[in-house]
């Protein structure tokens, strides 16, 4: 039986959204996730499967012919459009069409649309500014506008003059022309200051909010999301794309706006001036059009395509550098500066294929508006012979077809910067929209006072939502007693980890429920689940590159400097922390890097106990030290394990031994549950797993 559940996906972002609501025994709504990859290649066995195996929608008078319809939608789609749609499928068709190859899990890398509205909604709080900054472009396109004419009057006046005019007359004539010009230019450079001095303060506060909410949006992501995304990706959305994108808006309302007002300005005046010159200018443009089209759509196309090997080769890049032990404990330099410098090279020769793409765009407009010059001239002299227009004429023509093509050099350039910031920007609304499927706040507390700390695994079946079909737990049932100890053991990825991770709610259960004090931890605030309720402690804690006191204070926010100093006593690690010549304030280093393994793990017990926590999750807490270690940290651990409900993770079996409870998982099962004693006294798989490791201690002791 196929659990649907595992399907569902947020509504929108990355995944497709074929929204269905699946009739089972009662109606589900999930998502139906097609890859687009697979979409691309398995576009025809779609097609093709979808015809060879019609299925039965329930419910539906006329079987089959949704589905069929979306199948053969999607099969003839080119891997780009998405249909969206809702379906009623009973639960034998979708045995049937996976039967049929119809691929639907799997996650999607859609192509970002720019959200509009999101956009809109950004800039509505700066309206005033933006209409200010809009009319100040403005100002500065009219006066361009008449600039030309202006010109051309100064133009005639010397012609008037050129021969024989008297100068007292030819400066009285050209007096009022100049004046006015002088005036214009120095309206002009006010009005360019006031918008470009507020397009810069909206610019900066759009991409603040930008940056704010896409920070807020990663992170109230569900785990799932991070087990799907890379580092490197999440932080270039963050930095280049708001960057291009800031730009891209900037440059879009300042010069865009003003060189098509330009455009349109000007345009008018060669009308107004001469109609013949005008058309026969015209005529040139349609070509144009139809080039420009064809450019700008293969420009787009380049530009994502160098978007998305610039946003891979900075992840890349990332994981190698915060990785920098792993990669140097096996000397994977040169294997990672290889991997680094082919998506370098990659990316480069994506940029070099759109610099080509953008030169060849910007050559062809360069040579319409040059041959425009040209054809200007040879008209406009030839009109000078008939007098039909006067040399001024010639000369307001000339200007403003030079700020026509100067708007439309500009227009060309910014076009470029337009598809990457609305490529860019679609890439942030993307991740800004999705929804988390898991909140991260809201639901019931327990008060601390009637807190008890029981915890239950009720028939639980779980698999990772990645990895959908891989089921990890299965009717997993466990009771962890308040106040006692229970352990988990296992060969590895048997499951151990997941048992903890459910706990910590960082993943829903599929079927089953898992209750604090009876009540479903669905139900409970997750942000006091793990804020207050329980404590974690894993195999390989991560400390932030700041000082030992404000490391343990992560646990608790705004707790006094003595409540961290009892926490750290109690974790034994007040007296290493003395030892340094700054105590409290030393500063750890990135990711902790300048305290031993031991000293790092007993700062994280202080940092997970300073909320007091009524459950304490040991995830293989000891597991990465050497046996001192291990002893002085296995000391501080059973310190402040008394008196909680603690559930211990555990690879060396040693360290478990006075648990109150041993569980033995295999295959996500539980397969022995006892104390060590009674555990090994029915000689089964957790006896085996002892004499197992008793094995590889000895020969490795014997390895020296
Ligand atoms: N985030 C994840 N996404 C998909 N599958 C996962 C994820 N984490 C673990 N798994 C898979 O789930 C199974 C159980 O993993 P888990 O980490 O719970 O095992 P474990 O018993 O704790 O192993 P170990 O002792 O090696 O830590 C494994 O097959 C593992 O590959």
């Amino acid at each position: 039986m196929w659990r649907f559940t595992k399907l569902c996906q947020p509504k929108s972002g990355i995944f497709c959204r074929y929204a269905a609501d699946i009739w089972c025994n009662k109606p589900l709504s999930i998502t139906l996730k097609f890859v687009k990859e697979s979409l691309k290649v398995d576009r025809q066995e779609l097609h093709y499967s979808a015809k060879k195996h019609p299925l039965p929608i329930a419910g539906s008078k006329k079987p089959h012919s949704l589905l069929y319809k979306l199948c053969v939608g999607v099969g003839t789609v080119c891997g780009v459009k998405i249909y969206t749609g809702s379906l009623l499928v009973s639960c034998e068709a979708l045995q049937k069409s996976r039967i049929a190859g119809l691929k639907y899990d799997g996650y999607v890398e859609e192509e970002a649309e720019f959200d509009w509205r999101k956009f809109f909604t950004l800039l509505w709080p700066h309206i005033w500014y933006l209409l200010a900054a809009v009319a100040g472009a403005l100002a500065v396109a009219l006066l361009n506008i008449e600039i030309p004419q202006l010109l051309g009057s100064v133009i005639n006046v010397v012609a008037k003059f050129a021969r024989n005019g008297s100068s007292t007359l030819f400066m009285e004539q050209v007096k009022l022309p100049v004046f006015r010009l002088i005036n214009m230019y120095i309206a002009q450079a006010c009005f360019t200051f006031i918008y470009i001095y507020l397009l810069s303060c909206i610019g900066e506060k759009v991409a603040t909010q930008l940056k704010q909410e896409l920070f807020e949006s990663i992170m109230k992501q569900d785990i799932a999301f991070f087990d799907q995304q890379r580092t490197g990706e999440l932080v270039n959305r963050l930095t280049s794309d708001v960057q291009d994108f800031k730009s891209a808006f900037k440059l879009c309302i300042s010069q865009g706006l003003r060189s098509i007002m330009q455009i349109i300005g000007c345009g008018t005046s060669l009308f107004l001036i001469s109609p013949q010159m005008t058309l026969t200018m015209l005529l040139i443009v349609p070509t144009v059009i139809v080039t420009g089209t064809l450019l700008g759509s293969l420009l787009r196309k380049l530009s994502r395509d160098a978007q998305a090997q610039a946003a891979k080769t900075t992840s890349i890049g990332e994981e190698a550098i915060s990785n920098i032990r792993t990669v140097r404990a096996f000397a994977m330099e040169n294997e990672e500066c290889e991997l680094f410098c082919q998506q370098l090279e990659e990316a480069s020769r994506l940029n070099q294929r759109l610099g080509f793409g953008i030169g060849l765009f910007q050559a062809g407009t360069n040579l319409f508006l040059n041959g425009m010059v040209l054809a200007t001239l040879y008209m406009g002299g030839y009109l000078v012979s008939n007098n039909q227009v006067s040399p001024g004429d010639i000369m307001s023509f000339l200007v403003a077809t030079q700020t026509i093509q100067r708007s439309l050099t500009q227009l060309s350039l910014l076009f470029g910067q337009m598809v990457k910031g609305l490529g860019a920007g679609a890439r942030v609304f993307e991740f800004i929209n999705l929804e988390s499927s898991m909140p991260i706040k809201g639901g019931k507390k327990i008060p601390y006072h009637s807190l008890v700390g029981d915890v239950t695994f009720n028939n639980v079946t779980f698999a990772y939502p990645t990895r959908p079909q891989q089921v990890v737990l299965k009717n997993f049932n466990l009771y962890l007693p308040a106040g006692k100890t229970v352990a988990i053991v296992g060969s590895s990825g048997n499951g151990k980890s997941t048992v903890a991770a459910l706990v910590e709610r960082f993943y829903d259960v599929d079927e089953g429920s898992i209750t604090i004090d009876g009540v479903d931890i669905r139900e409970l605030d997750p942000s006091w689940l793990r804020g207050n309720c329980i404590g974690f402690i894993n195999q390989e804690p991560v400390l932030f590159a700041t000082s030992i006191m404000e490391n343990i204070r992560y646990g608790k926010p705004g707790a006094s400097d003595n409540e961290v100093i009892e926490a750290a006593k109690l974790a034994n690690a007040d007296e290493f922390i003395k030892s340094f010549p700054e105590g409290y304030s030393t500063v750890v280093g990135e990711r902790g890097v300048t305290v031993s393994g031991g000293q790092k793990q007993r700062i994280a017990i202080a940092r997970a106990l300073l909320k007091n926590p009524r459950i304490l999750i040991l995830d293989e807490a000891t597991s990465a030290l050497d046996a001192e270690s291990e002893t002085i940290v296995q000391n501080s651990l059973d310190n402040v394990s008394r008196g909680r409900t603690v559930l211990v993770i555990a690879h060396r079996l040693s360290t478990v031994q006075n648990a109150d409870m041993i569980v033995v998982l295999h295959n996500g099962v539980i397969v022995e549950m006892g104390t060590h004693d009674s555990l090994k006294a029915q000689r089964g798989l957790y006896w085996n797993l002892i004499r197992q490791q008793e094995v590889s201690e000895n020969i490795s002791r014997a390895l020296g």
